[in-house]
């Protein structure tokens, strides 16, 4: 490409493509949701009066109205409207909406069936958000608690399994042996990758969580793992003396969290094996500010997971929560909810339009991206073609040396060798969005491991 050539991304995946995956989940599974929310405040009515008397009574039927009204708006294809309320994200939504509007064709309005997937969808969870604030007093219902809460009780027995595997592997620790080392912790991000298929949203809050033990299976599922850059994150990691780790400061590693229940465990226990066996001196944890894409973390389910967790009557599980609040108490671990992570912005945006976002995770050794929707927002949600490197699709956007760590559930994939992609869809037409394969997909300088 000359060099004067300006670099035009392909277009965005939209539901505008009658028949696409997009489509189907603006059409079908959208609406589901939607319908999941309103039957949730409505069982909640008798919760609401007693806590609130007639006000929480009145506030049910005032928030059910606003999200039957959302949900008409969403099938009959209406115009996205601006928020109306005055969140401190609001600016920065009706903003992004004005974008939205100056990007269409043909004077058309910015709407659900018309506009990006990536952007309707994440809109639809600020408007419940919405219709929640527009009704005190159960502004801060959480609609989706119940079912993050569920998917973590019915994943017990994995967690069993998870938490006993790392408190045996902390009690025989041979930290320094980089070959025990490596191993463990490519079991751990394993474990912490598959965790992602547990996702509420995929399955429109149907019960789905991880009900055999997942270190059984690692082997039967590396087959199903497109991209495995483990080893690159492993050098991230061991060389880490970037721009965030110094002799003095050590190893910093940033997790962008998706969902709650199992794959959230999973991914502390991952923390927790890097920060107790010394690959690791920080963990910061990013996570949602308001209920997100149904199962995604908020800090209520951070510390709600780490509490019950330390409360188990099962010894291994309790020593781990026990352990988690330590490492919470002593700052190892930290909890963060920048509002970026429920905009709807592509990350390639975040230097413009959350600089101050930007420059903390440019402090990172290593980021760890968790989940689907987040590998929509690092590549943009493009239709790109598959062979294309997912630098090029990060547009920019690489603050730090950072790795996707993603079950593929919608229909963008990157990075990919040529008749990688042929060659699946020719055995599964849905091997991009049925969860069953995955990526561990980095992009990042990764200085020389002088000799390992
Ligand atoms: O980010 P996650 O939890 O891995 O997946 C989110 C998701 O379930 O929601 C969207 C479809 O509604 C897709 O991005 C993906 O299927
Ligand atoms: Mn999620």
């Amino acid at each position: 490409m000359a060099t004067d050539q300006v670099f035009i991304p392909p277009p965005s995946l939209s539901a505008k493509f009658e028949g696409s995956f997009a489509y189907l989940t603006v059409r079908d599974r959208l609406p589901t949701i939607l319908t999941r929310v309103i039957d949730t405040i409505h069982r909640n009515k008798n919760n609401f009066f007693e806590k609130h008397g007639q006000v929480g009574v009145e506030a049910e039927k005032r928030a059910i109205s606003f999200l039957s009204k959302l949900r008409n708006e969403l099938q009959t294809d209406k115009p996205v409207l601006p928020l109306t309320e005055s969140g401190d994200d609001t600016e920065a939504w009706n903003q992004y909406l004005q974008r939205q509007q100056d990007l269409m064709e043909d004077g058309q309005q910015v709407s659900w069936f018309k506009s990006p997937w990536l952007y309707v969808e994440c809109y639809m969870y600020r408007r419940i958000q919405e219709a929640l604030w527009l009704s005190p007093p159960i502004c801060d219902f959480d609609a989706f608690k119940e079912a993050k809460t569920h998917s973590f009780f019915e994943s017990q027995q994995a967690i069993i399994s998870l938490c006993t595997y790392l408190r045996e592997i902390l009690s025989t620790t041979d930290a320094t042996n980089k070959k025990w080392l490596l191993e463990h912790f490519l079991r751990f991000l394993q474990v912490s990758l598959w965790g992602n298929r547990c996702d509420l949203s995929i399955s429109a809050g149907l019960e789905n969580s991880q009900k055999t033990s997942p270190m059984d299976s690692l082997s039967d599922l590396q087959h199903f793992v497109l991209v495995d850059d483990s080893e690159k994150v492993w050098s991230a990691l061991t060389s880490g003396r970037g721009p965030g780790g110094t002799e003095e400061t050590g190893v910093r590693v940033d997790v962008v969290l998706d969902n709650a229940g199992f794959e959230l465990v999973a991914d502390l226990v991952l923390a927790d094996f890097m920060v107790s066996v010394g690959l690791a001196k920080e963990v910061r944890f990013h996570g949602k500010s308001i209920p997100w894409f149904v199962s995604d973390v908020g800090e209520r389910d951070f510390d709600w997971t780490v509490s019950q967790t330390a409360a188990s009557n099962h010894k291994h599980v309790s020593s781990c929560g026990v352990q988690w609040k330590r490492h919470v108490k002593d700052g190892a671990w930290s909890y963060h909810d920048h509002r970026f992570w429920t905009l709807p912005h592509e990350f390639c945006d975040m230097p413009a339009d959350a600089a101050d976002l930007y420059a903390t995770l440019q402090g990172s050794d290593l980021i760890l991206f968790k989940g689907d929707l987040n590998y929509r927002r690092l590549t943009g949600d493009r239709t790109w073609e598959h062979t294309v490197p997912f630098e090029r699709a990060l547009g920019g956007f690489l603050p730090a040396p950072l790795c996707s760590v993603r079950t593929l559930k919608a229909n963008v994939q990157v990075g990919l060798e040529p008749g990688q992609a042929e060659k699946l869809a020719s055995k599964d037409a849905e091997w991009m969005t049925s969860g069953k394969y995955a990526v561990i997909q980095f992009c990042g300088p990764v200085q020389q491991q002088q000799g390992s």
